[in-house]
């Protein structure tokens, strides 16, 4: 075989390689590995470019390591390179990624030696931003009670091909993620990663805004002041029954394509909404903080657990047929409407200009603002705060998402146009309206039909939300002795706020003359208050200011 070209240069080798029965000129350049396939007489034919921030591995031999890892026998001169791999289904908003393998076979041992070398050295010199360890926090509950499996199946052989070692913690209780990265020891680690669903990843959020906060001895119950960014990042797999925050951020909700985002070090900075009641922190929300039909859905599912992720269908086709509406006060801080707009029919995608502006702007002085993963969005500081408005009335819906929140159920989402990363979220006020009016609106999210393209709808892009209960009927004082002081989460072991604020609504609900609000689905009165869902957890107040 004929040697084309070889050069030692550290991120530069060249030579003629074999791949099955074909002869391809292969070349390492700092940046990329191309290989071309060359005729009979050494024409070029085509060409295959993996750029080498994608590559995530390469092994002496002929290895395979999906479904399963298996080693041919070693001939010495081969080695197999693994990379991310774009395969032609997904989403429109992302695309499914796959493990690409490709096996090379070396003229010599010597060679193949080079090839390995170079090519750990390119990989350790132009990836700079990969993790090398991991702590990963899977709920065995999640979703359908698979995460143990797609982990350790899916996931932990290409977090292994990378050279990533990974701790795993398996949840026992609700809230252990959140406790472990409030608590422990993290040094180490490049980030943290959640198997489950949009819930276990709130308790990682809470955990990494929580211990930062803790860090930089400021305290987020302050609604003035400006929390500090947090510098670990979060990697989802997804594995629950939603998965809004991997899908509205990677365009699919596929175990494999995440692992490979993680391994590679990509990263999408996100807004997070915080939610207080009076002067107290309640949670903190990256994707939906919803009143009535959301709440009310969230209220009903959690009594079907039991039915798994189908629990929101039955419960939501429950909540539809109670035709419930609430009355309220809805304030808001509207955002700048020069910079885009809820209706621009534009996409938010990784390194959108909208949310590069909104960085700069939210966190001036910051060279890393654009590398968070998540971030607070902090106080207005640059801006002038500008009028509140308000808009008293009975709602079906009030929704306040700070990103798509689109999902399988909803591939474009709540809002289709909001920004991951822009520092405004999009309030939805659906006013009170005829059943089939309300049907049409929920029937669009299924579709790419305008969903506020309908009379009783409105869409403001905003920086800030209050809601309180019409006057005379504002939330009780007492509640606030029910306050809850631990960023929305009670006590050990519990499920956080659903198990409390259910108690909460049943009490709520008998103060108001009924014996269980739950009950309000079948019983003839419907109750006046409705309950926020704050990404997938029943709040455990009514009257909330968010963030
Ligand atoms: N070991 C555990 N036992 C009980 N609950 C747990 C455990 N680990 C985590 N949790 C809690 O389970 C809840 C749901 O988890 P998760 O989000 O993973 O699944 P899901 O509800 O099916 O998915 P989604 O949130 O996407 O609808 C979360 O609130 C989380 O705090
Ligand atoms: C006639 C057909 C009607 C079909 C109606 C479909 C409407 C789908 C809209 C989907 C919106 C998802 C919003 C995301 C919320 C998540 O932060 C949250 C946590 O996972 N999920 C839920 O609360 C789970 C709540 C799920 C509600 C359906
Ligand atoms: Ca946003």
């Amino acid at each position: 075989m004929e040697l084309l070209d070889m050069d030692v240069d550290p991120v530069r080798l060249e030579s003629s390689l074999w791949v099955g029965k074909k002869r391809y000129r292969a070349a390492l350049t700092g940046w990329h590995l191309n290989w071309t396939e060359l005729d009979k007489k050494n024409r070029d034919k085509k060409t295959v470019s993996v750029p080498v921030s994608e590559v995530i591995g390469v092994e002496e031999g002929r290895v395979q390591v999906l479904p399963q890892r298996s080693v041919a026998e070693d001939t010495d001169r081969e080695f197999t390179v693994f990379y991310v791999k774009r395969s032609s289904s997904g989403s429109p908003y992302g695309l499914l990624w796959r493990l690409g393998r490709t096996q090379f076979c070396c003229p010599s041992r010597d060679l193949r030696d080079q090839w390995m070398t170079q090519l750990r050295i390119a990989l350790k010199t132009h990836s700079p931003s990969r993790p090398h360890r991991l702590l990963v926090f899977i709920n065995p509950f999640g979703g359908k009670k698979q995460g143990r499996q797609i982990y350790h199946s899916l996931v932990a052989p290409l977090f292994e091909l990378a050279g990533i070692s990974s701790h795993v913690v398996v949840t026992e209780r609700a809230n252990q993620a959140r406790d472990h990265i409030l608590k422990k020891d993290l040094t180490g680690f490049d980030g943290v990663v959640c198997v489950g669903g949009d819930g276990i990843f709130s308790e990682l959020l809470h955990g990494v805004i929580g211990r930062t906060q803790q860090e930089a001895g400021l305290s987020a119950h302050d609604p003035s002041v400006t929390l500090q960014s947090c510098d670990l990042h979060i990697g989802i797999i997804p594995a629950g029954s939603t998965d809004c925050v991997c899908f509205a951020t990677v365009g699919v909700n596929d175990p494999v394509t995440s692992a490979l985002h993680i391994i590679i070090g990509d990263s999408q900075p996100l807004d997070v909404c915080s939610v207080h009641h009076r002067s107290s922190l309640v949670r903190y929300s990256v994707s939906l903080v919803g009143y009535g039909f959301y709440g009310d859905v969230l209220a009903e599912s959690e009594r079907h657990r039991w039915m798994g992720p189908l629990r929101y269908d039955y419960s939501g086709a429950m909540v539809y047929l109670s035709n419930r509406s609430y009355a309220g006060v809805i304030q808001y801080l509207p955002a700048d409407s020069q910079l885009s707009s809820p209706r621009d029919n534009t996409r938010c995608l990784s390194g959108c200009s909208v949310c590069s502006k909104g960085t700069e702007r939210l966190f001036p002085h910051s060279p890393g603002a654009s590398s968070l993963y998540s971030s607070h969005f902090s106080q207005f500081s640059s801006d002038t705060e500008g009028e509140w408005v308000s808009v008293e009335g009975r709602f079906r819906a009030v929704s306040l998402t700070c990103m798509s929140s689109s999902c399988p159920r909803s591939p474009l989402g709540l809002s289709p146009s909001a920004h991951l990363a822009d520092g405004t979220g999009d309030l939805i006020i659906v006013r009170d309206t005829h059943p089939l009016g309300f049907l049409t609106f929920l029937h669009r999210h299924t579709s790419t039909q305008d969903q506020f393209d309908l009379p009783f709808v409105d869409v403001h892009r905003v920086k800030a939300v209050r809601f309180s209960l019409p006057t005379g009927e504002e939330e009780d004082r007492d509640e606030e002795r029910e306050r809850v002081n631990d960023g929305g989460m009670t006590e050990e072991g519990k499920r956080p706020s659903r198990s409390g604020s259910h108690k909460h609504l049943v009490e709520r609900g008998e103060e108001r003359g009924q014996k269980d609000f739950l009950c309000g689905l079948c019983c003839s009165k419907a109750p006046a208050v409705s309950v926020w869902n704050c990404d997938g957890e029943i709040l455990p107040h009514t009257e909330i200011s968010c963030k």
